[in-house]
């Protein structure tokens, strides 16, 4: 029986679909050939230091461009010239939202930020990468296929949403043939087996499309950036200032927004009210600038949750700031204590010359230290800076997936670890079901909550501990039963190696993955059920399902929930 092996010639979703649509029943889902020659094995093997970038993901999925640097006709580079401006139409849209486009005749791959697919644009080469190269978009020629009007005035410069003027159906379609050719690509689970189609699971939409996000983060900057076509409008006053989102690319250089389709209505109002008054003078207030670093506000964070017993909303809002001083803020904190929803003010101090919104001290300047949200009929405390799921809404249908995966007996009997624990959600929420939840955490403030929550909600059987699952030792393990059911979430990075052999040792019957990393997921699915020679894993799983969910409409997102069992 052949294996599948991706080839340096594959077309991408074209060459899929078809082939999606006429599985040979002689195959099986397993590691395709052994003697892969794709370049991303370099890359993507070693998760204590995940390169599993744009490059290595788009030669995974379109091969390698061809190191041959004549075209057919011999004469000319295949390779385009960085400031070479080609026409181009966009195919797909890839990894982290680029557009993926090929020039005519040589078939040779470019990326495109924010081209969309059956995009005709001119474009000029910016940079050339390994096996690819970065396009810039000049001029649309003719626009991309499944058009909306976008709501949002920014949308079409902010980082955050990418896709708005794309049909939510169109984006739904792009990520879920994103998963499915990273699982072959880099997962190397072959499209040919018979049960790919039964595993591969259709995305599940999010049908609250705006105002989904329950944390912003918003920047004071001290020189807003103005797209080219608006530079004109730079005024020349000294104040500049902007609070808003990073330019695309640009750590440094803000795009001011007074609204943001993505939060919520009340948060909305927290965030006008600031833009009204941080600018004023009489305040005394500074953006800090990350060149000099002088300057005192750095951060707005507004996180949205619900009253546990109203379910109506709450809102608390951190200010990260470079050094305490609690009176430059008081104006501030007097005018949002009188919305309604403002439950919590707090001022987490970051004193260092990075620009994270985690502080060394964080003080209460207003209300509870902690807004509460509620998930799975259980409530949540959270503080300012733990982990959250950012979309509760579409999480209760995440945590549901996970649940109906996990396949509880409901007797009570089983063992649970919940590996990236956060603050306890997906752990506690399976605890009424189970003998012990044990979850697993790098974030100590997360940990807190986590116990917190259990008591909360008067759940008495999970046991929550701090770790680094990076750098887990031999004696992992040693501390809690062998578990019937591994929960495994961890962020973009994906596992590390020394966790994916712990896995394999421990050989629980179930594992559910949930990742927001398709690429890096479908990298650590190979391992727990291919393995690999070189990092010396052998593989015990066999691949159940993958179902892709949208958490983050019009942004490059991608959540998924993957059910393992042991062969
Ligand atoms: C995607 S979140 C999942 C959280 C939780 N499962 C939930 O649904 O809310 C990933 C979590 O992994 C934690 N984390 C990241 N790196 C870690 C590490 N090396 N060891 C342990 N936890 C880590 C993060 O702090 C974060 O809480």
């Amino acid at each position: 029986m052949a294996a599948f092996t991706p080839s340096f010639t594959l077309r991408h979703l074209p060459f899929l679909n078809k082939l999606r649509s006429s599985p040979s029943p002689l195959l099986h889902l397993r590691r395709s050939s052994s003697s892969m020659a794709l370049p991303i094995d370099a890359s993507i093997e070693h998760a204590e230091e995940p390169k599993l970038d744009i490059e290595s993901v788009s030669t995974a999925i379109e091969g390698p461009n061809k190191r041959n640097n004549k075209d057919r006709k011999g004469s000319k580079s295949v390779f385009p010239k960085r400031g070479e401006t080609l026409e181009l139409v966009c195919e797909s849209i890839a990894f982290k939202g680029k557009g993926l486009c090929k020039v005519e005749d040589t078939g040779y791959v470019v990326m495109c930020d924010r081209a969309l697919p059956g995009e005709r644009f001119i474009g000029r080469v910016t940079r050339k990468k390994n096996n690819y190269s970065e396009v810039t978009k000049l001029k649309t020629i003719s626009p991309h296929r499944d058009m909306v009007e976008a709501p949002c005035e920014y949308s079409s410069h902010c980082g955050g949403c990418k896709t708005q003027s794309l049909l939510y159906e169109a984006q739904v379609r792009a990520k879920e043939e994103q998963v499915r050719d990273l699982v072959v690509h880099v997962g190397k689970f072959s499209y040919k087996d018979p049960e790919f189609d039964d595993v591969m699971k259709a995305i599940v939409p999010c049908d609250m499309q705006f105002h989904y996000r329950n944390k912003m983060e918003f920047s004071f900057g001290t020189k807003r950036w103005l797209p080219k076509e608006q530079l004109h409008e730079r005024s020349e006053d000294a104040n500049d200032y902007a609070l808003g989102l990073h330019a695309p690319g640009f750590f440094d250089k803000v795009l001011n927004v007074d609204k943001c389709f993505l939060q919520s209505e009340p948060a909305n109002k927290v965030l006008a009210a600031v833009q009204d008054c941080w600018r004023n003078p009489e305040l005394g207030l500074s953006p800090y600038d990350c060149h000099s670093h002088a300057g005192f506000l750095k951060h707005l964070m507004i996180r949205s949750g619900r009253d546990v017993e109203t379910r109506l909303p709450q809102l608390m809002v951190n200010f990260v700031t470079s050094s305490y001083k609690p009176e430059l803020l008081k104006p501030l904190v007097d005018k949002l204590a009188v919305i309604p929803e403002v439950v919590s003010i707090v001022n987490n101090v970051n004193t260092k010359v990075g620009n994270t919104s985690v502080g060394e001290e964080e003080y209460k300047l207003y209300g509870k230290a902690t807004i509460t949200e509620i998930l799975r009929g259980l409530a949540f405390e959270i503080s300012a800076n733990s982990f959250f799921q950012t979309n509760a809404h579409q999480a209760e249908i995440l945590y549901k997936l996970v649940e109906d995966c996990a396949g509880l007996k409901g007797d009570g009997s089983e063992i649970v670890l919940d590996l990236f624990c956060g603050t306890g959600t997906i752990g506690l929420t399976l605890a009424k079901k189970v003998k012990h939840v044990y979850g697993y955490e790098v974030v100590p403030e997360a940990i807190s909550d986590a116990r917190r929550n259990a008591k909360l909600n008067g759940l008495n059987n999970a046991t929550f501990i701090q770790g680094d699952l990076n750098k887990i030792s031999e004696s992992f393990g040693k501390d809690f039963p062998k578990p019937d059911i591994v929960i495994s979430d961890p962020n973009r990075p994906g596992m590390h190696t020394n966790l994916i052999k712990y896995l394999l040792k421990l050989k629980a019957p179930r594992i559910v993955y949930v990742s927001c990393n398709p690429a890096t997921c479908a990298r650590d699915l190979d391992y727990l059920c291919h393995g690999s020679v070189e990092q010396k894993l052998q593989g015990c799983y066999r691949l159940r399902s993958v179902q892709p969910v949208d958490m983050f409409p019009h942004t490059p997102h991608i959540e998924c929930v993957c059910l393992l069992e042991l062969c």
